[in-house]
């Protein structure tokens, strides 16, 4: 597999004014990947979007694009009054690679009227259309910022598989931020967390939860394992422990149990500890 990054950032950093927005941010992430950036409110995410598709400039550091970028920001920008004619049109006249016969028929296999103006579509038909605009660039990398806001789960759903469809037909490479953990499960390989300006951890979904355990015993023995293995989150009582912790498979003590993670247990465990970072790929069995 060619893992040549499409989309690159080392030391990036975004300062508004005083504040930095994003700080010291380097990843990479490799061709045909669908990423998911999370992180909570006032991370970063927009700001790192905005870096990635060069709508903002560094205050420090580089990010590099290979290849076409397009971007969807958020809120589904469409002119309401423009018929689905109209906006495929325009989106025909703006840019060059444009792939009109593809964006014809992903319309009409969605059963999207061609006249009907946007702004009376549903949210999750406007979405389609917003991401029809996105994939009908034929882009090598599509940047979007909240696709999934405000839409029902069936149309995540939808907007979801529409994506994937895409990524399978033509190797498209996708960074998409969301705060809806469930519907990147299934979709995405790549994971990217943000917390407080600062990337906590970027690499493949599948390496991440090989390396990553929930270890349960009594609290008395918490200390001893945490010097064997990286603990990123702490929780539980004064006689019973949850330890999510850095490693693969580990022998442990007759009083202790474990079991792996799933990914929504694994980034609120990281996003709990803004200190904890797993950069810049997971170590896997440290132990
Ligand atoms: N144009 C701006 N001027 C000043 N500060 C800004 C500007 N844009 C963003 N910020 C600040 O930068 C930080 C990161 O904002 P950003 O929008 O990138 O976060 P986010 O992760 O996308 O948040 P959300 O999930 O709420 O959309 C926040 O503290 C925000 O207030």
């Amino acid at each position: 597999m060619t893992d040549l990054p499409v989309l690159e950032a080392t030391g990036l950093g975004k300062r508004y004014r005083r504040k930095w927005a994003l700080r010291d941010c380097s990843l990479a992430l490799p061709k045909g990947r669908v990423a998911a950036l999370v992180g909570p409110n006032g991370a970063g995410k927009t700001t790192l979007l905005h870096l990635a598709v060069g709508l903002l400039s560094p205050s420090e550091g580089t990010v590099r694009s290979t290849g076409a970028t397009a971007f969807l920001a958020q809120d589904k920008p469409l002119y309401r009054g423009f018929t689905v004619a109209e906006t495929l049109k325009f989106g025909r006249l703006l840019n060059p690679t444009w792939d009109d016969a593809y964006a014809h028929d992903r319309v009409a296999a969605l059963g999207l009227p061609l006249d009907a103006k946007a702004g009376t579509l549903s949210g999750g038909q406007q979405a389609q259309v917003a991401l029809t605009l996105g994939l009908a660039k034929r882009p090598d990398l599509l940047v979007l910022d909240e696709p999934l806001a405000n839409l029902d789960p069936l149309a995540r759903h939808e907007v979801m598989r529409g994506l994937m469809e895409a990524v399978a037909e033509t190797g498209l490479t996708v960074l998409l931020s969301s705060h809806v953990m469930s519907d990147l499960r299934d979709t995405c390989d790549w994971l990217v967390v943000l917390n407080g300006g600062r990337v906590q951890v970027s690499g493949d979904i599948d390496e991440l939860i090989a390396g990553h355990r929930l270890l349960t015993g009594p609290a008395e023995d918490a200390d001893a394992l945490a010097r064997r293995v990286e603990v990123v989150d702490r929780s539980g009582s004064r006689r019973q422990v949850s330890l999510l912790a850095r490693t693969g498979p580990i022998p442990l003590g007759p009083q202790w149990t474990e079991r792996p993670v799933d990914l929504e247990e694994l980034v609120l465990a990281y996003l709990r500890r803004p200190d904890a970072a797993s950069l810049p790929r997971p170590t896997l069995a440290t132990a």
